[in-house]
């Protein structure tokens, strides 16, 4: 609920692409690390547990539009627990990840989703669900439904992975640039509408001042 750090818009300068932060979260071996990699490198191979943070770059064109990742992928083990929250801050998306054959790594999504309400305005943020390692599907304990209506409760986006098999993880990426451009078009033109409202209203620094 608190809503300590507004998140900034993307720095968006003529002819340079938007660039956006986005924070992978999620417990310890669910596979942030393997479908950042996947994603910026079009790889899958072992990794050690991350420590601390790791940080990917990636620009990609969507429609006519240029945006620039700039992917923080946070540790999961418990031990780094008190530091992830010093990467959600001024975030524009977060992938929220578990893996879809371990129940209590769902069950830890939903608090992770609570941390990241703590330090960020969950409406300023566009977040996605993640279920992933979906290859494993013997071993599955969430199911495709529970993750979704999880998913929908909070006003997420949803989508199931396999980092390993490069299954839906570019689509990921992909959802979540569309929707944070959507969100810097209709923020583009939403000072048009309080401009018109606040010439009506009288001094345009009052109105701004008073309107927080
Ligand atoms: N079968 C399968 N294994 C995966 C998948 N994604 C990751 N893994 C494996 O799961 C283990 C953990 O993957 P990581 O990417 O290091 O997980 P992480 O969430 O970054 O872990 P931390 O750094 O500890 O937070 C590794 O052995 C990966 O190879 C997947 O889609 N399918």
């Amino acid at each position: 609920m608190a809503q300590a750090h507004r998140t900034p818009g993307p720095r968006a300068v003529s002819g340079q692409p938007f660039v956006f932060k986005l924070v992978l979260l999620g417990s310890g071996s669910v596979g942030k690390s393997s479908l950042a990699l996947q994603y910026v490198k079009n790889d899958f191979k072992s990794i050690l547990p991350t420590v601390g943070c790791a940080f990917f770059t990636k620009v990609v064109n969507v429609g006519a539009s240029s945006l620039k990742f700039e992917i923080w992928d946070t540790a999961g083990q418990e031990k780094y627990h008190s530091v992830c929250h010093l990467y959600f801050r001024g975030t524009n998306a977060a992938l929220l990840v578990y893996d879809v054959t371990r129940k209590d790594s769902f069950h830890k999504a939903q608090q992770w989703l609570k941390d990241l309400e703590k330090e960020v305005h969950l409406g300023d943020v566009v977040v996605m669900l993640v279920g992933n390692k979906t290859d494993l599907s013997e071993e599955r304990e969430v199911t495709f439904e529970e993750g979704k209506e999880f998913a929908e409760s909070q006003s997420l986006l949803f989508m199931e992975t396999s980092a390993k098999l490069n299954h839906q993880v570019s689509e990921v990426f992909s959802a979540v640039a569309q929707e944070l451009l959507q969100r810097e078009v209709r923020e583009a033109q939403a000072p048009q509408g309080d401009a018109a409202m606040v010439l009506n209203e009288g001094p345009t620094w009052q109105a701004k001042c008073c309107a927080h």
